[in-house]
């Protein structure tokens, strides 16, 4: 059994970094992870192209240039990037085909997979590989998944992804979702499965969706991603190792890669901590997590009460100046 595993520090990191990435640690983090063997390196702004924005938080520096870089350091990896239609615009793919990425990977709420047609369209006319997102993927059934994973695959994506944003799937709920997907795709695409660690299962959920047929999955060097974090990589890849499933990643080396270069990039490690636990039980958008620190810190409320009225209100992707709705409720003292 062989899956192919994403490294995603350097665009969902980018969301735990405040979009802070440099040149410089951008070229070592890739020579770092394609040294190891890691087949393909994720690399945008956290909210993909054209994210960087008031609304979204400021790149340090444009995301093309970054790809550019990253491009130009790796040896072996295939350099990927995100985009969500609305926030990038198509333009953005041809830029970033220009710039040498190979794997195209574009984001959509789990129930509006229709808005992803025209950018897989381009993306293939371009020759770029092409990898879908189902996002907040705890949000809809396996069934409701499995549709809007056809729509994808029809229009030209070559991988769907099942995307626990929020952290929040358990399980068997990975397993039941990915057999889902497999069992409508076919041989017309693979599935993939990107998690999170907010309620602690990265490796466990990644493991199962690789046993329900998942061929790729993503994780991040030391968890570096929003929320708790993502799988983390080196962990992973290990785990991969005992069970037999072959990563072509060396363990050793990513465990390296992780601690002595992606570590000292990091602000903070990601922790799984109070904020982080509720978002993954009360099933909020993991990005959501440093919105919701400056939120709480601006109206002085609890961001811990944040986000479980974000829960409650099933927010999603883009919607994050709601957050600042619900402090001013809680200031108010509005009742959930
Ligand atoms: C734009 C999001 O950060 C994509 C992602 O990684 C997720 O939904 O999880
Ligand atoms: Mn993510």
């Amino acid at each position: 059994m062989f899956v192919r595993i994403t490294d995603t520090s350097l665009r969902d990191g980018s969301h735990a970094k405040r979009h802070q990435f440099t040149v410089e640690e951008v070229a070592a983090v890739v020579a770092a992870l394609d040294g190891a063997g890691v087949p393909v390196i994720e690399v945008a702004h956290g909210d993909g192209l054209g994210g960087s924005s008031f609304a979204y938080g400021f790149s340090h520096t444009p995301e093309q240039e970054l790809i550019r870089t990253a491009v130009a350091t790796a040896r072996r990896a295939r350099i990927a990037f995100l985009m969500l239609p609305g926030v990038g615009v198509k333009e953005d793919i041809t830029v970033a085909a220009g710039n040498g990425a190979q794997v195209c990977r574009i984001a959509t709420h789990c129930t509006e997979a229709d808005i992803s047609a025209q950018h897989f369209g381009l993306a293939r006319e371009l020759g770029l590989e092409t990898v879908g997102f189902l996002m907040m993927a705890h949000s809809q059934p396996p069934e409701v998944l499995a549709a809007q994973a056809r729509i994808m695959a029809d229009a030209g994506c070559q991988c769907v992804y099942v995307v626990d944003s929020a952290g929040a799937l358990v399980l068997d709920q990975v397993s039941d979702r990915v057999a889902a997907l497999v069992a409508e795709l076919g041989a017309d695409a693979q599935v993939g499965f990107h998690g999170h660690e907010n309620l602690g299962l990265g490796v466990a959920n990644s493991v199962l969706a690789v046993r329900a047929g998942a061929a790729q999955v993503d994780g991040s060097a030391r968890r570096f991603g929003a929320g708790a974090g993502n799988t983390p990589v080196e962990a992973f890849v290990g785990v991969c190792d005992k069970l037999g499933i072959q990563t072509g990643v060396d363990f050793f080396a990513v465990v390296d890669a992780a601690e002595d270069v992606v570590l000292p990039t990091m602000p903070e490690e990601c922790r799984l901590d109070r904020m982080a636990l509720i978002m993954g039980y009360a099933g909020v958008y993991s990005s959501f997590l440093k919105h919701a620190y400056r939120v709480a810190q601006r109206y002085q409320v609890s961001g811990a009460e944040i986000l479980v009225r974000a829960g409650a209100r099933k927010l999603v992707g883009g919607q994050e100046d709601q957050l600042v709705d619900i402090a001013l409720e809680i200031a108010a003292g509005t009742a959930l």
